[in-house]
């Protein structure tokens, strides 16, 4: 990783202590996640410079922007951050293009990395410009939001939970565009998120923050597969698996994915939407994922992989056990009851065969 966002931050409160010392990819998506009042919100705040740390090293891409031991504080006015909130926070009196236009002006047309239209396309919003705020469904008006934070040409972009104002459908609907920005700008963002599912979507790094530590700060797919952490406790624990779709079956409306590693074990999944040839992100829940001794034919169960385990470990609920298993390179993790594991001998480095159906696989 090249480190390019450094934050060693030092905060003191009454009752809350945040001290991390975080080294974040330049480029993606890295999600600060963790429980209510571990400390996310605080960091991007510091991040922001809207809270200033008594002791504070912060530098994006290159550039310090606080250096506490320097006595050097950029304001936060001055920082070139885009921070989208829970809740759009649009000017109500103006329309979206008035709204769109209030950042972009601010910004001198040399150092303009994005045009009105782009942002527009990108969050898909350029049937809306001429509304008002107040007409707007939650969704829209937090696509407006994200696009107005574009406009303002940021070397870094922060999210604080974007989505937790929307219901589930209005998640849905956006969750898309936030991909898009994934895959089409390249401009940092540090997005903070209490649900795994969404993290597990978006990022390619992830923070885990207990008590105002870091306890763990890696790629996505690693630190999801993490037996250690209370991240594989959850009910939403899981990992992500990422594969080039390589066929289509229109009669069964199935596609094949090829997990990496050349000739790499292949998955089957039900999805609407698909290319052959483009690569897709999976997140495979430790429930849904079911271990035999033989690769049982058998069954309704059309994915099968060869896997070996690497560690089992005790479950919050102390009927069932957590196994952390190897698929060809890919981490995957399986959630069974204890008495399975006893029946099946698990044990690291056992050579088994993990089951899971196509239709759990969440795309
Ligand atoms: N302005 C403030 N003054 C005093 N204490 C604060 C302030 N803001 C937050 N705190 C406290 O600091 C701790 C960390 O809060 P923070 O908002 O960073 O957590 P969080 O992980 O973002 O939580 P949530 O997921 O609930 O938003 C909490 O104990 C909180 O009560």
């Amino acid at each position: 990783m090249s480190a390019s966002i450094q934050a060693r931050l030092k905060l003191a409160r009454d009752d809350f202590t945040l001290d991390v010392d975080l080294q974040l990819p330049g480029r993606g998506i890295s999600a600060l996640f963790g429980h209510s009042g571990s400390g996310k919100t605080s960091c991007l705040r510091c991040l922001a410079g809207l809270e200033r740390a008594a002791s504070a090293y912060i530098e994006v891409n290159g550039e310090v922007w606080e250096d506490s031991a320097n006595g050097l504080f950029i304001a936060p006015h001055k920082r070139p951050v885009g921070y989208v909130f829970q809740e759009a926070s649009l000017f109500p009196h103006l329309s979206v293009r008035g709204n769109l236009e209030f950042g972009w002006r601010r910004i001198a047309p040399n150092e303009r990395k994005i045009s009105q239209d782009q942002a527009c396309q990108l969050l898909g919003i350029g049937h809306l410009l001429e509304r008002k705020p107040a007409t707007l469904s939650g969704g829209e008006a937090q696509r407006v939001g994200i696009a107005r934070a574009l406009l303002s040409s940021p070397r870094l972009l922060l999210m604080d939970e974007p989505l937790a104002a929307l219901d589930s459908a209005r998640k849905r609907e956006i969750l898309p565009y936030l991909e898009r920005l994934h895959d089409e700008l390249d401009i940092p963002l540090v997005y903070v998120s209490h649900s795994q599912d969404e993290v597990a979507r978006l990022a390619d790094h992830l923070v885990l923050l207990e008590h105002g530590k870091a306890v763990a700060s890696g790629p996505i797919s690693q630190t999801l597969a993490r037996l250690d952490l209370s991240l594989a406790q959850g009910e939403d624990a899981g990992v992500v698996l990422e594969g080039v779709v390589i066929g289509h079956d229109p009669h069964y409306g199935l596609f094949e994915l090829r997990l990496p590693g050349g000739e790499g074990p292949l998955l089957r999944i039900a999805h609407p939407d698909l290319h052959v040839g483009s690569t897709l992100r999976l997140k495979v829940q430790a429930r849904d994922v079911s271990l035999a001794l033989a690769a049982d034919s058998a069954s309704s169960i059309l994915n099968r992989l060869p896997v070996r385990v690497r560690e089992c470990r005790a479950a919050d609920n102390p009927a069932h056990v957590l196994v952390s298993l190897e698929a060809s390179g890919s981490a995957l993790l399986a959630r069974i009851t204890r008495y399975s594991a006893e029946q099946l001998g698990v044990r690291p480095g056992q050579a088994l065969w993990a089951q899971i159906k196509s239709v759990a696989l969440l795309g």
